[in-house]
Formats: C-alpha cells, sequence, structure tokens
C-alpha cells in the first residue's frame, strides 16, 4: 500500500502521540518529535532525519517501539529506513537502501536501514576499528594505548546532561578549521570523558585517514617525558609531540604538582595551538578548580571552550541502559529482564555510568545461570551491595518542600508557629517522615522545623504513626510521598 507524504505524516503525527509512555518525555521531545514519515510503502516506513547519527541512534533505541505503533496502526511495516538530507521520492528512497547490510549499519557506522530485530552497535566494529590510539603511518613511533572500538559516537547515548559536551566533541571530531582550542571536557567520574574523547578520535580517522591523531593519558604522557628525559631523548620527544594534527590527553588533572612535566606541557602545547593543531583534554574538574596546576596552564586551558558533563538524569540512565541491554544481547540471547527492571536501575543507581554498567552485566550473567526471566525481586538480591552503596540519602529540605507541594502550603508555614490544623498536620506527617527516611535525630529535625523541641517532634511522629492506622486518607498521602521522595 502507498500511502502519500501529506497523509502518512498526519496520521504518523498522532501515531507516534502512543510512544511517549514507552520512550519518556524527554527522549520523545529529542528523538520522535523531530522525525518525518517520508512513505509508508511496500512494508517499508522511510523517515526522513538531519544526520545520520540520529537515524542510527534513533534506529537503534526506539526502532523496535516505532514498528510498534506503526503496526498497530493497521498499517503493516516490517522494517525502518532512516535517510538523511531534503526529502526524496519515496522510491528512490527504498532503492538507496538495498546496498545496506543485514544489521542496518553500513561498514563506515552510518545507518542505512533497520529491521526489527536489529543487532547489536558493538557486533558492527569493523575489523580496521581495532588499531592503537595513534593514527597513521608512523604511528609506531607515537604513543598510546588502545582505542576502545566500544567508544564510538554511535553508543554514545545523548541527554540534556551531556549534550552540550555531546555537540562540542561532534564539531571537533569533524576536523576543518580549528575552532576552539583546546577544548576541554571535564565532569565526575564515569560520566563519559573517556568514550567522548575516543569516539572523536575513531572519527577524525573516519574521515581523514591521513590525520595524525594522538590520543594519550597524562599519566603516558608523563611517563614518556621522563622516559625521554632518562635516555637523553628529549629532542626526539619534542618533535613527536609536536609533529601530530590533533592531540587527546586524557584526565590532564593527572600532572597538577608535576612540575617539569607541567613545564613540559606548556611547551607543546603552545607549539601546537601556534601551528594551529587541535588540542582536547579531559579532566575531573574544571581547569580553574585543578589544584597545583601552574595558572599559566589554567589560562591556556580556559582559553577554548570549556564544557562540562554534568551528573546523568533519570532520563539519560535509562537511555543508556536500553542501550546497553539491547548490545548484550547476541551474548545473552535467552535472558529476558522483566518488565520495570530497567527503570528500577535507572532510579536506584544514581552514581555512575560505569556502576550502572556494571550492574546490569551482572544481572544479565545471573539470569543465563537460572535460566529465566529476571524479575525486580531477583535484581534486588543480585545488586543488593550496588544498591546500598547509591541509596540515596532523603534530606529534611527534600521533605519539607515535597510535603508543602503535596498540601499546597508554604514552608514558611510548615515550620512556623501557627497551629492550624491544615498546617499541623503537613508539619507532622514532615516530621514523621523525616524520622523515618533520614538518620537524622529528633532535635536535629527539632532545628529544621523552626527551633522546635525534640519532645514537639516526638510527639508529631507518635500522632501519625497512631493516625496511619486509623485514617486511610492520611496513609494513602505518606505512601504517595514516600515513592514521590523515594524516585
Ligand atoms: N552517554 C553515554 N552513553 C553510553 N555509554 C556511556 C555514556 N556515558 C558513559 N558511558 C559508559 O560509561 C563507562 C565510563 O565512561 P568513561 O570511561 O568515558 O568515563 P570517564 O568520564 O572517562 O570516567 P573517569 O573519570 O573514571 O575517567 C564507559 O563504559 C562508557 O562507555
Amino acid at each position: 500500500m502507498r500511502v502519500g507524504a501529506d497523509m502518512t505524516n498526519e496520521t504518523w503525527g498522532s501515531m507516534r502521540q502512543e510512544l511517549i509512555a514507552s520512550v519518556g518525555r524527554n527522549n520523545f521531545a529529542n528523538w520522535i518529535e523531530p522525525l518525518e514519515l517520508d512513505a509508508l510503502e511496500d512494508g517499508v516506513a522511510t523517515f526522513r532525519v538531519t544526520s545520520p547519527f540520529v537515524g542510527d541512534w534513533v534506529s537503534r533505541n526506539y526502532g523496535d517501539a516505532i514498528l510498534n505503533v506503526i503496526n498497530k496502526s493497521g498499517r503493516p511495516a516490517e522494517r525502518l529506513v532512516f535517510e538523511v538530507g531534503p526529502r526524496r521520492e519515496p522510491a528512490a528512497a527504498a532503492a538507496s537502501a538495498h546496498g545496506a547490510p543485514a544489521n542496518g549499519v553500513s561498514a563506515n557506522g552510518t545507518p542505512a536501514e533497520v529491521t526489527p530485530s536489529h543487532g547489536p552497535a558493538g557486533a558492527r566494529a569493523s575489523s580496521d576499528r581495532a588499531a592503537p590510539a595513534v593514527l597513521r603511518g608512523e604511528a609506531d613511533d607515537l604513543p598510546g594505548p588502545d582505542l576502545d572500538d566500544r567508544f564510538t559516537f554511535d553508543s554514545f547515548v545523548v541527554g540534556k546532561p551531556n549534550e552540550l559536551a555531546h555537540a562540542a566533541a561532534r564539531r571537533v571530531a569533524e576536523g576543518g578549521d580549528v575552532t576552539f582550542n583546546p577544548l576541554f571536557l571535564y565532569g565526575g567520574v564515569g560520566l563519559g570523558k573517556t568514550h567522548l574523547m575516543h569516539a572523536i578520535a575513531w572519527e577524525l580517522r573516519r574521515r581523514q585517514p591521513d590525520l595524525r591523531v594522538v590520543y594519550l593519558s597524562a599519566e603516558q604522557f608523563m611517563y614518556r617525558f621522563i622516559q625521554a628525559l632518562r635516555e637523553r631523548q628529549m629532542i626526539d620527544f619534542k618533535q613527536l609531540f609536536r609533529s601530530v594534527d590533533v592531540l587527546m590527553v586524557d584526565d590532564v588533572q593527572f600532572i597538577a604538582g608535576k612540575d617539569s612535566t607541567q613545564e613540559e606541557f606548556f611547551h607543546t602545547f603552545n607549539a601546537l595551538v601556534d601551528q594551529r593543531s587541535q588540542i582536547i583534554l579531559s579532566a575531573d574538574r574544571a581547569p580553574g578548580e585543578i589544584e597545583k596546576m601552574e595558572s599559566r596552564i589554567v589560562s591556556r586551558m580556559q582559553s577554548g571552550l570549556v564544557v562540562d558533563l554534568h551528573p546523568t538524569t533519570y532520563e539519560l540512565r535509562l537511555g543508556i541502559l536500553q542501550q546497553k541491554a539491547e548490545r548484550f544481547r547476541p551474548q545473552f540471547r535467552d535472558i529476558r529482564l522483566a518488565d520495570g527492571v530497567l527503570e528500577f536501575l535507572a532510579h536506584r543507581i544514581t552514581s555512575n555510568v560505569r556502576v550502572l554498567e556494571g550492574a546490569l552485566m551482572r544481572l544479565f550473567a545471573m539470569g543465563s545461570l537460572v535460566g529465566r526471566e529476571v524479575t525486580i525481586d531477583m535484581t534486588q538480591e543480585c545488586l543488593v551491595d550496588i544498591l546500598r552503596q547509591s541509596d540515596r540519602k532523603t534530606t529534611i529540605d527534600e521533605i519539607q518542600r515535597k510535603v508543602c507541594d503535596h498540601y499546597n502550603i508554604r514552608i514558611s508555614d510548615l515550620v512556623g508557629p501557627k497551629r492550624t490544623r491544615i498546617f499541623a498536620r503537613p508539619r507532622q506527617i514532615a516530621m514523621y517522615l523525616c524520622k523515618q527516611m533520614t538518620q537524622r535525630s529528633l532535635p536535629e529535625i527539632g532545628r529544621k522545623f523552626g527551633g522546635r523541641d525534640h519532645t514537639t517532634i516526638l510527639h508529631g511522629v507518635k500522632k501519625i504513626e497512631e493516625l496511619r492506622g486509623k485514617d486511610s486518607q492520611i496513609a494513602e498521602d505518606l505512601e504517595m510521598l514516600r515513592r514521590a521522595l523515594e524516585a
């Protein structure tokens, strides 16, 4: 069946609303809403997207969900095709997909076609990706560990907390004129700095195989420097580092306090900037916050673009988990995770992405041992140590805010002296929740409630304990508040 473009988009416009529930509002706004359905014919739904990356990301993360809603609408589709650029005739669109490999990703990682059970992105890494971190001809002379072939832009999940860092990394990876030098990426442990740096290196290599790109950690830079000093090969060292087109140094905070390494780094940095070679640095904090880093280096680091990777949000964590679960699939073919398991992990493990990945891996491993569906109960048992560590610490302030929102009163009234029921009851509920959900003592809680005595707090707690057994409205309110605070 052939459906015209206008009609198609109108139908798609209403169909896609169904996806909000399954992908979440943020993901929907970022990825689904901008999609335009160009054609739906012969079982192929052709979408127009703004870049290969968008098509790839959407197909990997939401391909199945999109097919489901299309099929539910009574217009059967077996596969999705994502086309980049201006709208084309649907016939041409379908034809362009034929050359694509079966898993929907062509050798250079651009999306060509997507089938419902697409393979893992990890499996598409072509053999030429397993190259060392130094990319090109005389690579043997240059230092660096292997680049991880899992760390590509394809496998990097973008969300609010990292979208700026991702966009900057993409921009640098396009090569061309050096627009900001250096690019300085920073953020807490396990938030994707190394992943983004490797992704830049892979992408540069793909686009410009002749470019001399060097990626190394600051520790390796120091090691090479000390070795050159010891072996009296400083000239070689200088020549080597000054001959690169792109220098990437990970975890630069490492050279803080190491005076001669800093000195050499400073000269390398200046020489590269002068010759308009691109420099990309990462650290666990902003340049100005790295103690014992010379101020002249700090100001050089600040002279380009400084972007940070913020702590993850629930939506980003869920997106990452969905993607990783998809990538574990071929290895753990028969393992099923019960509905809600990924959501549970995204809620409960907020520390960092590395921990999140480790938890998921452990679940799959357990699933294969027990040989049945992994439920939330099993998840809780299996990950008890990780969950305990990342248990969120609810604060008194949070409790007070939530209680005020719930009862629509002001904080000043909650902690103030007014004794009318509309303030007194929520106040006692808040006291009760503080006692239950935090480790704070009664006097500490009292101080946060306008300097009340600990006996008043105890009285409030007891009152609510008594009421929750008799008053179903209070029991219900408590349950709702608790859930909101644990979210
Ligand atoms: N947005 C993301 N999408 C997919 N995977 C991610 C994302 N962010 C982090 N990861 C994964 O989390 C793990 C840790 O990331 P990475 O090593 O890049 O962190 P880092 O910021 O360099 O940490 P560290 O401070 O320890 O050096 C990696 O396996 C990486 O692939």
